[in-house]
Parts: structure tokens; sequence; C-alpha cells
């Protein structure tokens, strides 16, 4: 292994000091680190894992990654991605301004964009971070102690990547939320749910996934509109082998529907979006091989022994709206139908969250357009019918209690989930009331593991540290397509592969081509205690 002093690294991948002899005539006074340079996956022995007592939002349990790892993902991200998400962003709100006629909410609206103004010029110059205004949100303390804590004078790209993205989305609500009039503008809601029946300009500049991914929502709604029953004539024996094959099917479809996310889709084309989001059975087969780390077995038994056991309350912790969303709630839907769950809580966004986030606004979009819409004029009408059938189910669900839908301040913080019992205990004693909790998406899996190197061979219950190990830790699964750095639960070949492909696929770990299920069996049932 080679030193720090050699490798030109200091621990945790923080940029190293500039010394008389580093120091270069003309060179820029900004260190900018090669992921070459961070150790090999294999020297990642002492001091990693850190040991819990010298862990915190700085310093996670293994290499953070941070914008200025040059070639890196969080590179591409801080630096390129977010400011053409913000740019897209300005030009959403300049087209809502167009459509505006009062003068107050006009000059109300160009103070706002001002401010978006602003922010991407301190994204782009890599400023530091400063405490968010109190604008009434509830989570004004959170996100001003853990700045306070650990981030004082870091910057945009210095920080650690998934702070300083999640820091870029608070600041973005902050130029709405001390408006007068725009307090609950959505910048992104044109994309995440823009009708297809907008004009084609429109439907160019703003794409909208669940209207393009037509052929699929039809599929799955035309094979579900009727509630699930078990076939004629099955012994008890058949019924769960049915039972079972379903359920893995839907889990695979849950998971799929994660691969297409708005802010990676902005080159896709409608062939290439219909690819990832097909639900062909045959498709599905082929693609449980590129679920590299595969826990299904052990997440039907779980699901399994629900029934008997609690009476089977699952949560969700959403991810993205549109199409992610409708294929969540398909799953959700035959959880109940099928008896194996008899509570499903949904957890969604406060604001707007990295671009196709859920919130209530969405959720209430799709449930009503599935209902009263005209998403898909070229639809045949029992195509249509068996939408508002769904629909009419799933808002049954809702009036009864069936289905509930929360929106805690926690979801939109930088901070990750190893702080989830610390700094929302009444979260944690909240979902440890649950009997299987699934984390949807990329983000939540970032956020589960401290977003950080861990040896892809790292066990998924070490990577989320508390949240597996905390007594009252619910049990857990992480439905993940790979979309960015941390990998992790892929056995114990798992370093191994991750260097195959590496070699043979560049790109494979932001495609969304591969994927996770991983489950973590918590400590469910012991009393959750607080320090
Ligand atoms: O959470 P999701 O929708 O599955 O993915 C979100 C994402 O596209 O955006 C983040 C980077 O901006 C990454 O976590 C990931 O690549």
């Amino acid at each position: 292994m080679s030193s720090f002093k050699e490798s030109g690294i200091v621990p945790n991948g923080a940029a190293p000091p500039i010394t008389e002899s580093t120091k270069v005539e003309g060179a820029p006074s900004r260190m900018s680190l090669k992921l070459s340079h961070l150790p090999s996956k294999k020297d990642i022995k002492a001091p990693w894992p850190r040991t819990p007592s010298s862990i915190d939002p700085n310093n996670p349990p293994w290499p953070a990654f941070r914008g200025y790892h040059t070639y890196s993902f969080a590179h591409a991200t801080m630096g390129h991605r977010l400011p053409t998400i913000l740019g897209k962003a300005i030009d959403d709100v300049i087209l809502t301004l167009n459509q505006e006629s009062e003068e107050d909410r006009i000059l109300d609206l160009i103070k706002c964009i001002e401010r978006m103004d602003t922010l991407k010029q301190e994204l782009q110059e890599h400023a530091k971070l400063r405490p968010v205004v109190d604008d009434g949100e509830a989570d004004v303390a959170l996100w001003n102690k853990e700045i306070a804590k650990y981030f004082q004078g870091k910057d945009f790209m210095n920080a650690p990547w998934l702070f300083a993205e999640a820091y870029k989305y608070r600041r973005l609500r902050e130029c709405f939320s001390v408006s007068k009039y725009w307090q609950s503008y959505d910048v992104f809601f044109r994309q995440k749910a823009s009708s297809i029946l907008s004009s084609t300009h429109t439907r160019i500049l703003f794409c909208d996934t669940f209207s393009r991914s037509c052929d699929a929502v039809f599929e799955l709604s035309m094979r579900f509109a009727d509630p699930w029953k078990h076939k004629e004539g099955l012994s008890d024996e058949q019924k769960l082998e049915e039972e079972r094959l379903m359920f893995l099917e839907l889990t695979q479809i849950c998971l799929w529907g994660n691969s297409t996310d708005l802010s990676l889709l902005i080159n896709m084309t409608e062939e290439q979006i219909k690819s990832l989001q097909s639900t062909g059975g045959e498709h599905l087969s082929a693609t449980e091989k590129n679920i590299l780390g595969n826990h299904m077995g052990r997440l039907w038994e779980i699901v399994r022994d629900l029934r008997g056991k609690t009476g089977g309350r699952i949560d969700f912790v959403l991810d993205n709206a549109g199409f992610e969303l409708y294929c969540d709630c398909v799953y959700a839907d035959f959880l109940i139908q099928s008896g194996l769950a008899k509570q499903i809580r949904f957890h969604g966004k406060r604001y707007p969250w990295f671009v196709s986030d859920v919130t209530k606004k969405d959720w209430n979009w799709l449930l009503n357009s599935m209902m009263y819409g005209h998403l898909f004029p070229v639809a045949t009408e029992p195509e249509k019918e068996s939408l508002r059938r769904m629909a009419q189910r799933w808002k049954q669900y809702e009036n009864d209690g069936v289905w509930v839908y929360e929106q805690h301040p926690f979801w939109c913080t930088g901070y990750t989930f190893w702080d989830l019992p610390g700094e929302a205990p009444d979260l944690f004693l909240h979902l440890s009331r649950s009997d299987l909790v699934f984390f949807k998406g990329d983000l939540n899996h970032r956020k589960l593991t401290y977003d950080c190197a861990a040896p892809p061979s790292t066990e998924f219950e070490i990577a989320i540290g508390p949240m597996a190990s905390a007594a009252g830790a619910p049990k857990i699964c992480s439905l993940r397509t790979i979309k960015s750095d941390v990998v992790v639960g892929l056995g114990t070949d798992g370093d191994e592969l991750s260097e195959r492909l590496d070699k043979e696929e560049e790109g494979w770990k932001i495609s969304g081509k591969y994927a996770v299920v991983l489950v973590s069996e918590g400590r469910p049932g012991e009393k959750v205690r607080f320090a």
C-alpha cells in the first residue's frame, strides 16, 4: 500500500496541503484529484472503515466521494449536471413568467429567478456553503446545525458530494420559499408531469416520463386492473407458488421502474426508454442476471411470513415520480390484494428534490390524471378504462387508510441514514414499527450506505451501519438500479467482479443497466433506545 505522501492524498480524500515542494509556478491554487489517485479498492484497509466514534458527515466510514475528484461522477454532477439542471429550471420559470399577467406576481417571480442565477453562479464558482435562510421550513435547524458542525468553510466541490448536491436542492427551494406568491412552485413539475396533450414544442422541451412510458403503463394496467386472484382449482402449495412468482415478477418491475430517472434521461430516445422500461416476463428473466447483489429469495421469505405474523405494514421510501411511482403503486396494490400486507405507508418529499423525486403534488397528479386525465389520446378505450379502475381502487385505499402518504422533513436533508436514529428519532421510532421498509432508488441507496468508497464486497448490513445494527432497526430492502459510484453487497467475489466491470464496461456504475436488491434483517421488535 503506498503511503499517503507518495499517493498525494490524505485520508478520506481531502485535498493534500500545498507545501513548498509541491507548489508549481503558475499552477492553479485549487488542487484537483483524479479517482485513480484514490487508494485502490484492495488498499482500503486501515484507516478504513473508520471507527464508529470518528465517523461524521465530513468523514464517512470509507473515503468520501467529493466533487473535486476529477473524472468521477461526483465531479461530472457538481461541475456539469447540476449547472445544466439549474439552467433548465430557470428556463421553466421563464416560461411561467411569460404566462403571468399580474405585476406583483411577476416582480416576485423575477426575484426568484435572480436568486436562482446567484445560486448557479455560486455553484460554478465553487463558493463556500452558507447557512440556509430561515424560510419557515421544518428542516432549517437540521441543515444549519450540520453546516455549522461539519462544513464550516467547505465549498460545493470539497464537501462530500452527497451533502453538496443535497444542499444545492435545498438552496433551490429557498429561492422560492422566501417569495410571497411562489412558495410552492415546483421547477421540475413540467418535467415530471407535463401532459402529452401539451404542444409538441413543450413536449420536446420538457420530456414527460410518464406519458413517454405509454406502452409499459398500459401493459401493466391491462394486466392488473382486475383485482388479483388465484387461478381456479389450485392446491395451497400451488397457490403459494403462484403468489411467489407474481411477487418476484413485480419486485423486478418495481426495481427496474427506477432505471429511468429524469436527471439522467436528458439525451435518451423513446426507443431507449422503452427498452429500459419493458415489463415483459422474458425481458425480466434476462434482466435478473444484471442484479449483481440479489437477495430476492430472502425478500420473498420475509414477505411470505408477514401474513401469519404481525399483520403486515410495509413502508416505501419513495424515489421518482411518474413511471417509477406508478410501478411502486402496482407493486403495493399486489401486496394488499394478495393479503401479504395490510397497510402500505409511502414516504415522499416535502418539496422538489433531485429533479424527479415524488412530492405530494406528484402523488395526487398521478392518481388524478389516471382517473380523470387525458394523458394518452391515442390509447384505446379499454386501456384508458384499465387506468381509471386502478386509480379508483388506489384512491379507495387512501380513503380507507390502507395506503398512507407521509412526508417527514428528514428526507430532504443532507444527512445520510446513518444519522436517521440520531437526527430524526421520531422517524426512526415510526419506521421501527414497520414490518419491512423498501428504500427505492439510487439516492436512497447512497444515503443508506453513507455514499462512500466501501469495497463492493462489503455486506449490506455493514454498509448501512445503525440502520441495521440499532435496536429496533426494521427489516430493510434496497431496490436500486446502480446509477452512481457506491456499490456494496456484491458478495465475497464482489471486488473482483467490480474490477472486471471497470475494465470491460466503462460507465457501468451510472448506466442503470445493473441493479441490487439487498436485504437487511435489522433488529425488529427490540426496544428502541436513544442515547
Ligand atoms: O435516486 P435516483 O433517481 O435513482 O437517481 C438519482 C441520480 O440520478 O441522481 C443522483 C446524482 O445526481 C444519483 O444519485 C443518481 O445518479
